[in-house]
């Protein structure tokens, strides 16, 4: 089978995948990987494979927003993968989830408007149980501050005319917010495979806390790098 969005033969395809949104992510991920190789690109999409822990796997981009990743989600499910781990970035509700921290995404308030086309209102947007467990299993290896809960995926990044949600869900014990966990867990839900979350976080996104949005920082990539570790072992383990 040709999965045309990604240009990847399904059967080039493991069962096992990280996902990100940004393909420059995807490559630097992919370096960790022994006998790595870009088996394609199309748009957003790019396709790396390479064994970690002695186990083939693939590194994907999704890009920015939930519509464009469930594509990506889509097909990657439609090549037989059983299993996926997003590693993300998102903005921080609580002030002590300082930026340069990680959060496990346990589950995610479905408030894009993808989701709503998919599922019924009220649907919950929930991690694979085994997923968090082995990314939580994980985190007890280093020492790094690393929190775990519910995040938030909303469409909006810059706000319109229309106010941020943010407060009510900070009031809420919402850990964070980003683009696309909801939809991955939405898609896996009714497709019937595992997935798993771990974002770091790259600054306050709630106005009251807001700093000036920068996540090319030495201390957000080396949250990054964390949670990229932690990712390719649960996922491998
Ligand atoms: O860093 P990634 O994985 O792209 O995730 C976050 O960053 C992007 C916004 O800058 C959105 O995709 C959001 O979900
Ligand atoms: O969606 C996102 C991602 C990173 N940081 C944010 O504030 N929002």
């Amino acid at each position: 089978m040709y999965l045309s969005n990604l240009k990847v033969e399904a059967d080039q395809l493991p069962k096992k995948v990280i996902v990100c949104g940004d393909p420059d992510r995807a490559t630097l991920i992919a370096k960790s990987l022994e006998e790595n190789k870009l088996l394609a690109q199309n748009r957003e999409y790019y396709t790396y494979v390479g064994y970690f822990n002695n186990e083939y796997i693939a590194v994907v981009s999704h890009g920015v927003g939930a519509s464009g990743a469930a594509v990506c989600f889509e097909q990657l499910i439609q090549g037989g993968v059983e299993e996926i781990i997003r590693v993300g970035t998102a903005g921080s509700y609580q002030k002590e989830v300082r930026p340069g921290s990680l959060v496990i995404s346990t589950a995610s308030v479905s408030t894009d408007g993808f989701s709503s086309q998919i599922v019924p209102k009220g649907f919950p947007a929930v991690a694979d149980l085994s997923v968090s467990n082995k990314l939580l299993a994980e985190t007890k290896k280093v020492s790094f501050p690393i929190f775990s809960g519910i995040t938030l995926t909303l469409d909006v990044f810059y706000q319109g005319v229309v106010p941020f949600p943010h407060q009510q869900y900070q009031e809420a014990g919402v850990l964070a917010v980003e683009m696309e966990i909801a939809a991955l867990y939405s898609i896996a839900s009714i497709r019937q495979v595992k997935a798993g979350a771990i974002v770091a976080i790259d600054g306050y996104a709630d106005s009251n806390l807001a700093e000036d949005y920068n996540p090319h920082t030495d201390q957000i990539k080396q949250a990054i790098d964390q949670a990229v570790i932690i990712a390719l072992n649960a996922l491998t383990n």
